[in-house]
């Protein structure tokens, strides 16, 4: 497709979503605009952009596809400001924030009976990563994109859906309020539970330091996604407050519950609370992409050097752990590839990573 896309907002998403539009639309002009300026003159130097506009005016008044990947509360500022600006007639502005009625709700105020058509979108897949650097085209792939368009924007739905093609996602049109629920259980909730978690083990660490030198596969398991970027989980948490506020209560009674079975002592009541969450956990569509890998992926960064892989799979080999496939996900020259393991047991990604991270590589867990 021919066009112009303007990304406001160049980090992990808009990142990811420029590599996927270029991928797919290769005659397509990619701009891109964001508030810091290295992370714009990076974009551009990683080829994520064809053009840095200067202004989001500058680049706003000539797009034909706008794609705001801002931490929310970030995006109604900038959605005010393109409010002001003389856009194109059949102009598209898309989102990507991980909440949604906030900023449905403003898109109607702004462009309710307006030639702008505003479709929400939130595509279901990332990272605790962020920054360009870390864009990949595939970030999507396999996923579910929800979008969430007004009734009057159901007519280009498609066409959008057109340009974000080479994502390989899979689009699904969702109800804002029932977007926001949802994500508050299987996203925010958990986001708030595993910094919690971390928090608690960081004050223990104060009495014992112990704590932090024993933190193993369960307790990084459970809180790589405390590692996120706390500006954009701060808007999120903000923009989903009542869904959250409600949900930490029905949490607080979980836990509770748990608490008085265990001073009870009763050991049907604690196998039940294990045996119910390990049925519904292991029920869980397996997906390569999205909420559960399909098998154990380790991500390694190595160096664009010759042997650099080889020395990593003898690392492995030395150590008896064994791999079931090996991937080169991007090599650009001079800066550093990226290496995707498959394991067939989690427990020989857990050594793996363990022992990688022990010779000084760094490692993750997705993409
Ligand atoms: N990270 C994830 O896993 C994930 C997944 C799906 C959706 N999202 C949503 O996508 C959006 C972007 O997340 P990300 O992970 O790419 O964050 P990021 O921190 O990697 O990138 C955000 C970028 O926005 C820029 N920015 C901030 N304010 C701006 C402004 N006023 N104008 C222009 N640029 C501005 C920042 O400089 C930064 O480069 C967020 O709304 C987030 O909720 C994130
Ligand atoms: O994999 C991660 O690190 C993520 O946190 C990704 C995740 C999620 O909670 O699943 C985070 C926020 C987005 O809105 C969508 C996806």
């Amino acid at each position: 497709m021919h066009g112009k896309i303007l990304i406001v907002g160049l980090g992990l998403i808009g990142g990811s979503l420029a590599l996927a539009i270029k991928k797919q639309h290769p005659e397509a002009r990619i701009y891109g605009y964001d508030v810091n300026t290295n992370e714009l003159t990076t974009a551009k130097s990683l080829h994520v952009i064809d053009e840095e506009a200067t202004s989001l005016r500058e680049g706003a008044e000539i797009a034909d596809v706008i794609i705001l990947s801002t931490p929310v509360l970030q995006m109604e500022k900038v959605m005010k400001q393109l409010s002001q600006i003389e856009l194109k007639n059949d102009v598209i502005i898309t989102d990507t924030g991980s909440t949604k009625i906030g900023i449905m709700k403003l898109a109607e105020q702004l462009w309710h009976d307006t030639n702008v058509t505003f479709i929400g979108g939130h595509p279901m897949a990332g990272s605790h990563k962020s920054g360009v650097e870390s864009a990949k085209d595939h970030l999507f792939e396999n996923a579910y994109y929800v979008l969430t368009p007004y009734n009057h924007s159901l007519t280009r739905v498609d066409e959008l859906k057109q340009w974000l093609r080479g994502t390989n996602a899979k689009f699904l049109v969702v109800d804002t309020e029932e977007h926001d629920y949802v994500t508050g259980v299987i996203s925010h909730l958990p986001h708030i539970i595993a910094s919690g978690l971390v928090n608690l083990a960081r004050k223990e660490d104060e009495r014992n330091p112990l704590i932090k030198m024993l933190a193993a596969g369960g307790f990084r398991d459970i809180t790589r996604i405390a590692s996120s970027n706390p500006q954009m989980w701060k808007d999120i948490v903000f923009h989903n407050r009542s869904n959250l506020l409600r949900l930490l209560n029905k949490w607080t009674e979980e836990i509770e519950k748990f608490q008085q079975v265990l001073e009870r002592g009763d050991d049907l009541a604690i196998s039940h609370f294990f045996a119910d969450a390990k049925e519904y956990r292991d029920s869980l569509p397996v997906r390569s992409k999205g909420a559960i890998p399909a098998y154990y992926d380790l991500y390694v960064d190595v160096l664009d050097v010759p042997g650099a892989i080889a020395k990593v799979t003898t690392l492995l080999a030395e150590h008896g752990i064994s791999i079931t496939n090996l991937h080169i996900m991007e090599n650009r020259k001079g800066l550093l590839g990226v290496l995707q393991i498959n394991f067939s047991k989690h427990d020989d990604r857990s050594k793996a990573q363990t022992l990688l991270t022990y010779h000084n590589y760094k490692t993750y867990e997705t993409a």
